[in-house]
């Protein structure tokens, strides 16, 4: 056992040599044959052991025995232990939320093992995971639906720190390892009772499936896992390769960073939950867990009919949605747009100030000053015109005007068309997205809107060679 373990540490590059290992010690014979195993690989390895034994204080007399095991084989072996006890039924209690003795239970455990092993300052917490573990949990996840992640089960190495030295073992080896190295160790009475799933599926399940399907069911379960993670692997490399030629900046604070939707629609529909979790993932820098719900959010967002929408994500980050670029911003405000510069990104409520000539109005809302001004024919060329400055024809202007944002209904002739068009119509033509249309000035006339600053004017007041007044009317 102690070789294949071996060949097991080097595969999945749990040890390097020199580490510092906390390692779990429930007093169960995995986890008794772990402390063995370690405690025979230290030299080789060049280990520093620590025990941690959590004692959840749920069984009375037969948990301090347990507990009084591990520190004797501890003190046997020369290594240190660290107990701590809990009162997990109280713990329950107190908790605002109704847990389940099992979660609590694996809650407190792996905190106690963070928390020591950051004191002792051991970079690697050992836990004794085996081959029939492995078997339990991925019928666990299929039995509750899961993906690929789910059916990868349990890591042997986790986030650089949890191993899994006895994964590719099985129970039975562990206890013929045990009983030729005359070890003793207790026999959990929780692990009979079929109240938790885990024991259901290792008392009832497992041997439902031997007796009746396949009676090497934990070694098919096991080549699954092998399988899946070979695939999953790929599929995550390709997700990886594919984001990184979309180059999305780092930074996507303000107005955030913009993405075409075709990229994403364009790519098979499997890899598209894995992109969009690692755009998800850099969006959010890893401050915040993402969850299959956000990114089913954003690929219904991209494959959707709507051509605008967002999901909002937590720290105020938002994946926007308008017609074909998707945005990625940081920041739940947005840097103002041209149109709504002053603004602080707020979308204004309506407004509507008269126009006099010349004069000067300031629209409040948006932090601009409308100015206007007659232009002698001669001077037209010199006028300055632009995208928030024009010309028009003041004789066909049918007075007042006024400059204002939408209004339900309003129509609009752009220049060069006979007929009017609706300027919602406009705005959905022109791709303007709908955050923005409240904030863009109208100049309008007793009939009509005459121009939408910053995009186009109305053929009906544009010069032409019959002009006899020009008006000039800026956005400033
Ligand atoms: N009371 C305990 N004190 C110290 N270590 C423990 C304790 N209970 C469990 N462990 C460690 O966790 C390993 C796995 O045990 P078990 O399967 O009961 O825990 P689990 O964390 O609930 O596992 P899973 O997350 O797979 O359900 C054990 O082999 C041991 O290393």
């Amino acid at each position: 056992m102690l070789n294949k373990i071996r060949h097991s540490v080097q595969k999945f590059g749990m040890l390097q040599g020199g580490e510092h290992v906390v390692v779990a010690v429930s007093g169960g014979p995995d986890s008794v044959s772990l402390l063995q195993v370690l405690a025979l690989l230290a030299p080789e390895y060049g280990l520093t052991l620590t025990a941690a034994h959590l004692n959840h204080g749920l069984r009375g007399a037969e948990s301090d025995a347990e507990e009084r095991l591990v520190c004797r084989l501890c003190g046997e072996r020369g290594i240190s232990c660290a107990v701590k006890r809990v009162n997990l039924t109280e713990l329950r209690q107190r908790g605002r939320r109704r847990r389940s003795l099992e979660d609590l239970g694996r809650e407190e455990r792996y905190s106690f093992f963070s928390a020591l092993g950051e004191r002792v300052g051991a970079s690697r917490i050992a836990l004794g995971h085996h081959r029939e573990d492995q078997a339990e949990t991925v019928l666990m996840n299929l039995i509750r639906g899961s993906g690929l992640e789910g059916l990868k089960g349990i890591l042997p190495f986790r986030d650089g720190i949890f191993i899994r030295p006895l994964i590719e073992v099985s129970r039975e080896e562990i206890l013929t390892f045990l009983l030729t190295q005359g070890i003793p160790f207790s026999e959990d009475s929780s692990n009979t009772r079929d109240v938790f799933l885990r024991n259901r599926i290792r008392h009832q399940l497992i041997p439902l499936l031997q007796a009746h399907y396949n009676p090497r069911i934990v070694d098919a379960l096991n080549r699954t896992v092998s399988i899946v993670r070979r695939e999953d692997d790929c599929l995550e490399t390709t997700a990886r390769r594919i984001l990184d030629t979309w180059q999305i900046p780092d930074s996507m604070a303000g107005e955030g960073a913009a993405l075409d939707i075709s990229r994403l629609t364009g790519i098979p529909e499997a890899l598209q939950h894995r992109v969009v979790k690692g755009l998800l993932e850099h969006l959010l820098s890893g401050s915040f867990r993402i969850t299959s719900r956000h990114i089913g959010a954003v690929i219904d967002l991209c494959r959707g009919e709507k051509p605008a929408g967002d999901v909002h994500l937590p720290g105020q980050a938002v994946v926007r949605r308008e017609y074909g670029r998707l945005i990625l911003s940081r920041g739940r405000e947005d840097t103002p747009p041209a149109e709504t510069a002053g603004t602080g990104g707020r979308i204004p409520g309506q407004f509507c100030y008269p126009i006099e000539f010349p004069g000067c109005v300031e629209i409040k809302e948006l932090g601009r000053i409308v100015r206007t001004a007659f232009v002698e024919k001669a001077h037209r060329e010199a006028a300055g015109e632009g995208s928030l400055a024009v010309c028009l024809d003041f004789d066909r202007v049918q007075m007042p005007l006024t400059i204002r944002n939408r209004r339900e209904g309003d129509r609009f002739q752009p220049s060069g068309m006979k007929g009017t068009k609706k300027l919602k119509n406009y705005f959905i033509d022109e791709k303007i997205p709908r955050r923005r249309r409240d904030s863009i000035p109208l100049l309008a006339d007793r009939q009509s809107v005459v121009w939408i600053a910053g995009h186009r004017l109305s053929e009906r007041v544009s010069v032409n060679k019959n002009t006899k007044h020009i008006a000039k009317i800026e956005i400033i």
